[in-house]
């Protein structure tokens, strides 16, 4: 069972797959203030949230067992992604499902702007009928210039164009093919203040957004310009929008964004129109974040799929099955690579080969850090924080890709070195048959990776591997499989069996008194493969 707090107001329809599937209890409180959340929050393993709340540091000091934090809405500015990251917690948001009601809130404002709709219903709510005071101007044949041409932008856009605008866009990702085919025209920053009647604002706030539309940016504009921000507070320099209406350089200004929210009573001008950050609130798009929301979670902590993670590679249900075998596969490689170690390695390399390596695969890398850094650092270690404790310990990590095929079709080899030695293990897929482990550093093998195996190094001389075979058999130890791999014959040689339980020190000692055995490992595996470390926090 997964505890789920929903800390903000969200869709009762849109959760209803959540509220109804067995292995999820919600609890909601819609207004809980942050201190209250900061008591209870170990308590959940997910937080759903929208622009409300702020996840910070602090909060998420707070827990060790929350997992997944998911955003009803497209910004997660309010989430302090990196700290999440560091522990672990996935972030996912629904980017799309509110792109319509973004776009029209932003059809809504410049409307109300041109037709200064606002005011004159203000002036006739005090029964004042004043018609010249409150001409507009038309959005036919004007220019409108949009800054970031994402899914918002796309949508306003289209939109203007049905009003007979031209559009003006620029966004460091717009080519001018994808212009071309949007009817619009790709612009500067600059071209867009100099020709724009309006200008709408698209971005999500970053350190480039943070203030782009400010003094300098105002000193280029046209005269009469308006401007709309329906998409984060501060893209927007709020004090030098105030100055450009007073001049009258800016003519009127929309905005549904603030960088304080609510923002504060200086924050006014009879040009400009503002509303409590509605963009996304009509009852369909918040039904489809919350339905978005809700199936992501099931399918993160139900199937390890992954969509729409901020902090975590795209896996999705449709190809979980192709690379679920991969998955176990490259945590198998990396726990029997970590376990000829006695100090940790200080470099990982791995060496994807074939048809597996023009896929993503980022998963199958975090997975094998993952299995590598849990060996010493147990169930602190999942997909999400693999890369940040991997820096924070110093390793270095390297991957290389070949499309060609090295004798199998998918091949996958992870090689672990530091100043006293070095270890590469190779893993493949073979069709029908399942994962195999059929390199062992300079020895060839073919060994299913089992639960426990046995590695024996010894002399290429007879006798060996019937001493073997006795002395495990004397401790009533099942052998299920025995595979040898030499460089020469009569050089050294390795063994690997797998046996039906776990051999003892007491088997481990006896085989190292045959003197042409060098070394016995015994390599334990995990079987069944999960993103994270469930059964220590899957509890109710
Ligand atoms: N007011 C609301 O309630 C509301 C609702 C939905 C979304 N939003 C906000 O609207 C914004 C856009 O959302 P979206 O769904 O279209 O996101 P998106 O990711 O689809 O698009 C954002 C676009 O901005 C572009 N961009 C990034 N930096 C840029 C820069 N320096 N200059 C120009 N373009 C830049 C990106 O390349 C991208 O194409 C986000 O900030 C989101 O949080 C607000
Ligand atoms: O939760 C909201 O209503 C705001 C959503 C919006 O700002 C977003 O970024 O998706």
């Amino acid at each position: 069972m997964y505890r789920v707090l929903v800390a903000d107001s969200i869709s009762d329809k849109g959760l209803r797959a959540l509220e109804e599937h067995p292995q999820f209890l919600i609890d909601k409180i819609p207004q809980i203030d942050p201190e209250e959340l900061k008591n209870i929050i170990n308590q959940y393993d997910v937080l759903i949230i929208r622009s409300r709340i702020t996840v910070t540091e602090e909060l998420l000091e707070n827990t060790q067992r929350l997992r997944l934090i998911a955003r009803a809405g497209v910004g997660v500015d309010n989430i302090d992604v990196a700290a999440a990251t560091r522990k672990g917690i996935i972030v996912v948001n629904s980017p799309g499902a509110n792109t319509i009601a973004a776009a029209e809130h932003t059809f809504a404002m410049m409307l109300a702007l041109a037709r200064k709709i606002p005011q004159a219903y203000s002036s006739m709510q005090v029964n004042r009928w004043e018609r010249s005071k409150f001409q507009g101007v038309e959005l036919f044949d004007k220019t409108i210039g949009i800054i970031g041409m994402g899914k918002i932008g796309i949508e306003v856009a289209k939109r203007a164009k049905a009003f007979q605008m031209t559009v003006l866009g620029y966004d460091p990702f717009l080519t001018e093919d994808r212009a071309k085919n949007l009817g619009i025209k790709k612009a500067t920053l600059d071209e867009i203040a100099f020709h724009s009647d309006f200008i709408t604002i698209h971005t999500p706030l970053t350190k480039e957004t943070n203030s782009l539309i400010d003094r300098s940016y105002l000193e280029k504009v046209k005269r009469g310009v308006r401007i709309i921000n329906c998409a984060r507070g501060g893209i927007v320099n709020e004090e030098a929008l105030l100055e450009g209406l007073e001049s009258g350089i800016v003519a009127g200004a929309a905005l549904d964004v603030f960088v304080q929210e609510p923002p504060g009573p200086e924050l006014k001008h009879p040009n400009l129109i503002v509303t409590p950050h509605l963009g996304a609130s009509t009852k369909e798009a918040q039904e489809k974040v919350a339905k978005e929301i809700s199936q992501e979670v099931i399918d993160i902590l139900e199937y390890d799929s992954i969509r729409n993670a901020i902090n975590m590679p795209d896996i999705s249900l449709e190809n979980q099955q192709t690379m679920k075998p991969y998955l176990q596969l490259s945590e198998q490689i990396a726990q029997i690579a970590i376990q000829f170690f006695k100090e940790a390695p200080e470099k990982i390399e791995v060496f994807y080969h074939g048809e597996i390596a023009d896929n993503d695969t980022e998963v199958l890398s975090r997975t094998m850090i993952k299995g590598i850094l849990s060996y010493h650092l147990s169930d602190t270690v999942n997909l999400v924080n693999a890369h940040h404790l991997l820096k924070e310990n110093g390793l270095s990590f390297a991957v290389q890709r070949n499309a060609s095929k090295i004798g199998f079709t998918n091949y996958i080899e992870l090689k672990l070195s530091n100043r006293q030695r070095s270890v590469s293990i190779g893993g493949t897929l073979l069709d029908g048959i399942g994962s195999r482990i059929v390199k062992i550093n300079e020895y060839q093998i073919d060994v299913r990776p089992e639960q426990n195996l046995l590695y024996i190094k010894h002399h290429d001389i007879p006798g060996v591997i019937g001493r073997v075979g006795s002395v495990i058999g004397d401790h009533q130890i099942n052998i299920g499989t025995m595979q040898v791999g030499r460089s020469e014959i009569g050089g050294e040689a390795i063994m690997v069996l797998t046996l039906d339980k776990a051999a003892d020190d007491g088997v481990l000692a006896a085989l190292k008194e045959t003197a042409a055995i060098k070394d016995v490992k015994l390599l334990g595996l995990s079987t069944g493969y999960s993103f994270f470390n469930k059964p220590s926090w899957v509890k109710v």
